[in-house]
């Protein structure tokens, strides 16, 4: 990106770059469709009522100032010529004022209308590898922009500052054509010079908002910091280790940074004005001068003079780059970034869907040669890894941290794909079933699951919104088993209870009691036909003794479905039908907790280790 805003050129002036604009701007025209027929009727006619008023009011002067100057004049003479300019004047504002509420309400529902988009878009992939590259979430981003400066900054407000530029546009073009009765070739210079000199302002401030969207990474920090100096997530640690005026000073210095480059362009900007500045003079002298000299040498009436100088005021008036410029200029880049997106969620449509997963028996998966690297990185998390999940079998993966087992289970889920291999399904690629019906027959609990801000019920439930809300009693029964009576029993409103974290009338849960409840929406998928169940570290805030009663209630509750567990304490995956240990996206020992502890490997030496630490601590 160049520090120095781009000069104007004759390039711009070109067929191509002409076209190029209008094609955009008729982009932006076009979202008002969007708009409800009747607020775009309405929006319609008061755009069009100071189009035409314009030259009315041109008219309506040369009619007052000669009505004024005639030899015999009468002050009657005046009425229909004044009443005339008076009406004009009058419908110009009052549709200006009506707009108002108009454009407004307009610019909303487009809005909306695109970030609905946006985010239809960022669902519609079955995997979620998109929404971890930054590219994407940039776009994204910009997409449904609501504006970091002082204009909103909007793909509504977008096309509505295009309605009022064309408006304005036809406006001058009509006084021009006002003028063009005296002095065509006047009106026509005006015209050009006008734009002219427009375009070369607009030209300079919108490189500067390029020069803020090249800085989105730095704004990035900026938010980063922010949210961790007033957000509820970093709260406990800032106060607890004393970093709130660290975290204000990282927070200014991104601030800082993300500015530098903008204020120095602006500066810039601010200090080359000659050139419109030189224009200006020229243009409003011509507009001037021209009638001016004609009147002095008896050429034009004292009317046609008062008629050429309000049509060239009129003309020029569109020299002045308004608000309107900043919201097209500013708004345009969401409606280019939108396209972009949709191009890149086409680009990365799924495969067509050729089988549908089965709801019978659990299904016997295979990951056959998988291997897997994160978008935007080098090194490989898996590594020609092979294993099988038999149906009905209760498979444990335990390894160190970051050896891959939750990426195991992302893929397993079909949220990523294999960069190399496959994993399959009663022998079918998952890449080729039906991701809706595949996610249908298996259920998970992350160790990062959702606390949604819903009742206990709906958090419950969520785990399958294909099926009807069954009765508090056959609720209440999943509850039992899964061991989370106590902790509905301590919500005054049982199952009804809203859960918010944030909110007025609500309650939040402790970690232990969130992943208590958590069980109970895995227990009520399985209910629901989910076949295969991935408890990916579920106890990770229970106590040891919560830990063993959460896997005898829980898993025992799933009936014939199979289970994969990830847990780091191996006394909980003991009881598991097999143990894979995971090292290095590899699978290094595979096979019942005695198998391996006769094997005397790694996860022997491990096991020993933890129990050897729990047993000290129970004896002191
Ligand atoms: N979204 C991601 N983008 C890039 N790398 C990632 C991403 N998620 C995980 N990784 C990397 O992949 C590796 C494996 O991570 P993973 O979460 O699968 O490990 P894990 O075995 O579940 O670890 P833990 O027991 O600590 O949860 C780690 O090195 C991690 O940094």
């Amino acid at each position: 990106m160049t520090d120095t805003y781009p000069r104007f050129s004759w390039r711009d002036l070109s067929w191509t770059a002409i076209r190029d604009t209008f094609d955009e701007r008729a982009r932006l025209l076009a979202l008002l469709r969007f708009c409800r027929p009747r607020t775009l009727a309405a929006l319609g006619a008061t755009v069009v009522v100071p189009v035409a008023a314009a030259p009315l009011t041109a008219l309506f002067a040369h009619d007052v100032v000669a009505a004024m100057s005639s030899a015999g004049f009468e002050p009657a003479a005046l009425v229909w010529p004044v009443a005339g300019f008076a009406a004009a004047m009058l419908a110009k504002e009052a549709a200006d004022i009506l707009s108002r509420a108009l454009k407004a309400s307009a610019s909303k529902r487009i809005d909306g209308v695109v970030r609905s988009r946006v985010r239809r878009i960022a669902l519609r992939p079955d995997d979620i590898s998109h929404l971890e590259d930054p590219e994407f979430h940039d776009v994204a981003v910009r997409a449904g922009d609501q504006g970091i400066t002082w204009r909103v900054r909007s793909p509504g407000a977008a096309s509505i500052g295009q309605l009022e530029i064309t408006a304005r546009m036809a406006s001058a073009v009509a006084m021009a054509v006002v003028l063009a009765a005296y002095f065509p070739v006047l009106a026509v210079v005006l015209l050009a010079l006008s734009v002219l000199i427009r375009s070369i302002t607009r030209r300079q401030w919108t490189h500067l908002e390029a020069v803020k969207d090249a800085a989105t990474p730095e704004r990035r920090k900026v938010d980063f910091w922010a949210d961790l100096a007033a957000g509820p997530d970093a709260a406990k640690e800032v106060r607890l280790f004393g970093l709130a005026g660290w975290v204000s000073e990282r927070r200014l210095d991104a601030h800082r940074a993300w500015e530098a480059r903008h204020w120095s362009t602006r500066r810039r900007v601010l200090r080359s004005q000659k050139a419109t500045f030189l224009l200006s003079i020229v243009s409003a002298g011509l507009g001037l001068l021209v009638p001016g000299l004609a009147a002095w040498a008896g050429e034009l009436s004292i009317a046609g003079l008062s008629q050429c100088l309000v049509a060239a005021w009129g003309i020029f008036a569109i020299s002045v780059m308004g608000g309107e410029s900043y919201d097209i200029d500013y708004g345009k880049t969401a409606v280019t970034a939108l396209r972009r997106l949709e191009g890149m969620a086409a680009a990365g449509t799924s495969p067509a869907v050729t089988e549908s997963a089965s709801h019978g028996p659990p299904p016997l998966v295979r990951f056959e040669d998988v291997s897997f690297t994160y978008p935007g990185t080098s090194r490989p998390v898996l590594e020609q890894l092979n294993l099988t999940i038999r149906p009905g079998e209760r498979l444990a993966i335990v390894g160190g941290s970051g050896a891959g087992k939750t990426t195991l289970v992302k893929l397993l889920s079909g949220l990523y794909q294999p960069t190399t291999g496959r994993i399959t399904a009663d022998g079918a690629d998952l890449r080729s079933l039906d991701a809706g019906a595949w996610r249908r027959s298996m259920t998970a609990l992350f160790q990062d699951f959702v606390h949604y801000p819903l009742t206990a019920r709906d958090n419950i439930t969520l785990a399958a919104p294909e099926a009807a809300v069954p009765g508090d009693d056959t609720l209440m029964e999943l509850v039992r088993a899964g061991g989370a009576q106590p902790v509905l029993d301590r919500l005054e409103s049982g199952l009804d209870t809203q859960l918010w974290r944030t909110g007025g009338d609500g309650r939040d849960l402790s970690g232990g009691q969130w992943q208590k409840l958590a069980a109970i929406r895995a227990l009520y998928a399985v209910a629901h036909g989910r076949r295969l169940v991935v408890l990916d570290e579920p106890t990770a805030h229970l106590d040891v003794k919560a830990e063993a009663r959460f896997h005898e209630q829980v898993i025992g509750s799933v009936g014939g479905a199979s289970v994969v567990l990830i847990s780091h304490r191996l006394s909980t995956v003991r009881p598991a039908d097999r143990i894979v240990l995971l090292q290095d996206g590899r699978i290094a020992e595979e096979g019942s907790h005695d198998e391996l502890m006769r094997l005397g490997g790694e996860y022997a030496r491990l096991f020993r280790l933890q129990a050897s630490r729990f047993h000290s601590r129970e004896a002191r």
